[in-house]
Formats: C-alpha cells, structure tokens, sequence
C-alpha cells in the first residue's frame, strides 16, 4: 500500500489562519449548504450549524419547503431559501453569489433532485463539497464529474465510495482505484473511516485525529458543514480538507472525557468545535 503523510497538529498550525481583528461577516465568507428532504432536514441542520460555527460569517442553507421551519426554528444565524417543491430539492436558485458551496447530505436520490443537481453542477463555480447522496447520484453519473471545479471536495464513507469506484479486493486495491479516480476527475477525496484518509491525486494523507465516537448519526453531514465553511473562509481545497477532518476528529478526542462513546452524537461534534480551534492553539 502506498505510503501516506499524517495530519498531525504541527501540519495543520501551518495552515491555520487565525481571525483577523478587523474582520466582519462580510469578510469571513458566506457559505452556501444545500441539503435535506422530508425525514431527513436534520442533516440540513447539523451540516448548517458546524459550517456556521467554523467561523464563515455567513451560511444559508437551500431546502425543500418542508425544511423551512425548521431551519429557522433550530438555527437563527441561518439565513434560508427553499425550493418550490415540498419534500424534495428539484430546482436550485440561490438568493446570492457563494463562496463555497456543501451539496448532499439528506437530499435523497429523487429524479427532480438528480436533475437539479446536474442543472447546478453545469452552473456553479464556487469551490464545493459533494457528500452523501450527492455522491450516490453521481456514481451513476461519472461524466458529470468533468463539471465540477478542480479540486472539488468529496467525502465518501466505505459504500459511497464503493458506489463511485466499484468494489475492491484488497485495502491496497481500494488506494489505488481511488487514486486513480482523484487523478482522473482532479478532484479530492477524503475517505472517511477509522481513520480518515485523504485521496489527492497520487498524495495519501492520514488523519491522526477522531475515535469511534464519531460512529454516529449526522456526524459525516457536520463533516461537510466544516470542510464548507473552511473554503468559504478562503482555505484552498488541499488545505481545507486536511483542517476539516482535524478539528473534526479533534472534537471528538476533546469530548470523549466527558461524554463516553454512547452519548456523544453529532450535537456534540457541533458542541466542541470551539474547544477544538483552542486546542490548536494550545
Ligand atoms: N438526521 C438526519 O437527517 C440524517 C441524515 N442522514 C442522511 O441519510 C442519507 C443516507 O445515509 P447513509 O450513509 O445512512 O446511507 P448509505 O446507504 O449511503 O450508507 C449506509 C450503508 O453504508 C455502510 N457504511 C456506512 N459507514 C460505513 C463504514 N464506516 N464502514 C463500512 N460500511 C459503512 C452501512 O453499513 C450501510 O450498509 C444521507 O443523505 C445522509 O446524509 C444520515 O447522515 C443520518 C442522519
Ligand atoms: N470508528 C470510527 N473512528 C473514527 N472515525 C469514525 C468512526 N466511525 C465513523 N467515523 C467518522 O464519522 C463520520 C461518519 O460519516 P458518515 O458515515 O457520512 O455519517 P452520516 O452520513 O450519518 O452523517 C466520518 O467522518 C467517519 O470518518
Ligand atoms: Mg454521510
């Protein structure tokens, strides 16, 4: 197997940009999170909420009307545009020009929602993370990876990896065919697990963060808000993708003291975010 480079705290102090005192919102980035359907608008809360709070200045989150409410119930600093459709996203008009956008998580693989994302991937180009079924459309859609900005961010967990590179039969199989895939589409692959690597081009990288805490609901969706909100703060895809699984496996080493394995969910990665950025500079 090839040979990887760890993320480790001194790797990601070098990337690190702390707050600047004259910094606004307007300065921070404004994050776009475009998520949920009926059932499943919890995923378009977590990933809006962990994107707000890594530090972009502003978020609005894209779903389909029946998340309406609940967004602007669950999160105040969220601001919200919907759909025309109810239950499902299907056509995608944003109310603003983003400076990164995360796609995927709860959105299900609905035909209206797969044409819409094609509609949008023709369209956007603001740097972007694809998650969940994001990643499931398009793994029947290879082609409509030649759309997407360079070094678009991809989180797959083990299936939805399966899913976009067929099946493998050997861990070392699995490098190479996802090598292969980062190399022929320039995008980045962050291939989530225990631990998390990440794929760009013929690069390996190893998170050294996280624990099997993080084996819960929603915490991939927090994943994607965080990676968002970093390159929506200007952090260049390679660098926002080794920051993003840092802190967040970060937080999940800083609560475990304190919650156990049980009862810490995806909430709790949300939670400590901010103790995370401190620990960096502790
Ligand atoms: N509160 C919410 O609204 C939630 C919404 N979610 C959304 O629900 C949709 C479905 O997501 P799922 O990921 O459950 O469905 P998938 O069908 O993509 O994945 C589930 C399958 O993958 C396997 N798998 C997952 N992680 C694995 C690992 N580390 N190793 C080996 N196998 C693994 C599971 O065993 C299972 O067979 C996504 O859009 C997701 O974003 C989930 O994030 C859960 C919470
Ligand atoms: N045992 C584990 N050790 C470390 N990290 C884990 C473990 N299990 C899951 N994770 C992390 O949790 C996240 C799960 O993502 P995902 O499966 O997409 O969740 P969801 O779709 O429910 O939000 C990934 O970042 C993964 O690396
Ligand atoms: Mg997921």
């Amino acid at each position: 197997m090839k040979s990887s480079y760890l993320i480790t705290k001194e790797e990601i102090l070098k990337l690190y940009k702390p707050i600047d005192s004259k910094a606004h919102k307007g300065t921070q980035g404004h994050a776009v999170i475009i998520a949920g359907s009926y059932g499943k608008i919890g995923a378009a809360v977590l990933a809006s909420k962990s994107c707000l709070k890594t530090g972009c200045g502003l978020v609005t989150t894209f779903v389909p009307k029946c998340g309406y409410q609940i967004l602007q119930i669950s999160i105040l600093e969220v601001m919200v545009a919907t759909d025309e459709n109810v239950n499902f996203i299907t056509n995608i008009h944003l109310p603003l020009i983003p400076q990164a956008v995360g796609f995927g998580p709860g959105i299900g693989k609905e035909l209206g929602t797969q044409k819409a994302l094609f509609e949008f991937l023709r369209v956007n180009k603001a740097p972007l993370v694809l998650d969940a079924d994001a990643l499931n459309i398009i793994s029947e859609n290879l082609s409509w990876l030649e759309l997407v900005p360079e070094d678009t961010i991809l989180t797959p967990h083990p299936k939805e990896l399966e899913r976009l590179i067929g099946k493998w039969n050997s861990e070392a199989e699995k490098f190479q065919k996802t090598i292969a895939f980062s190399e022929k589409y320039k995008v980045i692959v962050v291939m989530k697990g225990a631990p998390t690597f990440i794929i760009n081009r013929t690069s390996v990288y190893e998170n050294t963060t996280g624990n099997a805490a993080l084996a819960t609901a929603g915490s991939g969706d927090t994943l994607t808000g965080i990676l968002t909100s970093l390159l929506a703060q200007g952090y260049e895809p390679k660098y926002a993708s080794k920051f993003g699984v840092y802190l967040h496996g970060l937080t999940a080493d800083l609560a475990l003291p304190k919650t156990g394995y049980e009862s810490f969910t995806a909430s709790t990665i949300i939670k400590y975010l901010g103790k995370a950025f401190l620990e960096l500079e502790n």
